[in-house]
C-alpha cells in the first residue's frame, strides 16, 4: 500500500530505498531522503502523510545523530511542525521529542532482552538512560529499582513525564539529569546489579565509571561499534574489544548484534559479569 503509494510519485528502486530509511513513531514519521531525491521532498512527504495512518507529520531528517545529546535535526516536509509525540511499546507509553532528545524505535528488540535479564530487586544504573525507555520496559516488568541518568535537561524531563505516565510499574525509576561519570562517582558507587551503557561511541571512555557503579559480581551490558566483514564476526570482534580494554577480571555472558548502523558497521551489545 505504501510501496504502492510511493511508487507512484518515484521509480520502483526509488520508492524501495525510501521504504527502508522511515521510521514511524506515534503519530509522526521521520524519513531519510538521498540527496538525489530531495528535490522531491515536498511530494514524498504528501505521500507518506496521505499513505501511513494516523500519521500527522512528516520529516527529513537533515543531519545525521551527533553531538553529546546524540540528536539530529529535523525539517517538517508535511504537516504539523511539532516533534513531540506519544509512543507506545510492551504496554509503556513514552512522550518522545523526536528532535531535542535520543529516540529510536529500532531498539524495541533489545530494551525486551534488557527487561528480560533483570531481576526483581535488582538496582539497574541506566548511565545514558535518556527519556527512560529501557527504564520504564524493566520497570514495568521486574520490581527493580533504576536510575536512569542523563546529561541532556530535555531527556531527563521527559523521563521525568515518562514514570508519572507510567502508573502500573513493578519497580521504581529515579531520573538524575548530569554527566553520569560525575553521578555514579559522588551517589552511586557499587551500587548496580546492572549497568547499561547506551552510548556506543564512548563506551571505552566511560568504562571506568560503569565498573565503578557496579557491584562485584553484576553485570555490565557494554555496547560498541564494531566494523566486520561479516555479521557473525562481530559478535567475536566486540568481546575481543571489550576484555582488550576492560581492566577488571570479566565473565563473557554473551554478545549480539543490536542492529545494522551502515555498510558492514554494526552496533554490538557484549553482556560482562565483573568481578572487582
Ligand atoms: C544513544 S542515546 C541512548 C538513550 C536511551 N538509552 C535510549 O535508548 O533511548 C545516549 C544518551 O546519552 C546521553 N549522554 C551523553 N553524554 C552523557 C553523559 N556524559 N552522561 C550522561 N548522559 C549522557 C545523551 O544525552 C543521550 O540521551
Amino acid at each position: 500500500m505504501l510501496k504502492k503509494a510511493l511508487q507512484g510519485v518515484l521509480t520502483e528502486q526509488e520508492a524501495n530505498d525510501l521504504y527502508s530509511a522511515f521510521d514511524q513513531i506515534g503519530d509522526i514519521i521521520v524519513v531519510r531522503i538521498p540527496d538525489s531525491l530531495l528535490s522531491k521532498k515536498k511530494i514524498i512527504g504528501e505521500t507518506l502523510l496521505e499513505a501511513v495512518r494516523p500519521a500527522r507529520s512528516v520529516f527529513y531528517q537533515s543531519s545525521d545523530v551527533s553531538g553529546d545529546f546524540r540528536t539530529r535535526k529535523l525539517e517538517v516536509i508535511a504537516g504539523e511542525d511539532n516533534t513531540e509525540t506519544e509512543y507506545r511499546e510492551y504496554g509503556c507509553r513514552f512522550r518522545v521529542d523526536v528532535e531535542k532528545a535520543f529516540f529510536s524505535p529500532r531498539l524495541s528488540t533489545e530494551r525486551k532482552r534488557i527487561a528480560d535479564l533483570v531481576q526483581d530487586g535488582e538496582v539497574l544504573i541506566n548511565m545514558f538512560g535518556g527519556v527512560g525507555m529501557f527504564s520504564i520496559v524493566a520497570a514495568k516488568m521486574k520490581n527493580c529499582t533504576v536510575y536512569n541518568i542523563d546529561l541532556n535537561p530535555h531527556a531527563s524531563k521527559l523521563c521525568e513525564q515518562n514514570i508519572k505516565l507510567n502508573k502500573k510499574m513493578k519497580g521504581k525509576i529515579i531520573s538524575i539529569n548530569g554527566d553520569a561519570s560525575q553521578v555514579v562517582k559522588e551517589q552511586l558507587q557499587d551500587t548496580g546489579d546492572r549497568t547499561l551503557m547506551l552510548l556506543p561511541e564512548r563506551s571505552d571512555e566511560f568504562l571506568d565509571s560503569a565498573i565503578l557503579a557496579t557491584k562485584s559480581g553484576g553485570v555490565i551490558h557494554y555496547y560498541s561499534h564494531q566494523h566486520a566483514d561479516k555479521r557473525q564476526n562481530a559478535v567475536e570482534l566486540s568481546k575481543q574489544h571489550y576484555l582488550q580494554v576492560s581492566p577488571v577480571k570479566s565473565e563473557i555472558l554473551g554478545g549480539r548484534m543490536v542492529r545494522a548502523v551502515g555498510p558492514r558497521y554494526y552496533q554490538m551489545v557484549v553482556d560482562v559479569k565483573i568481578t572487582k
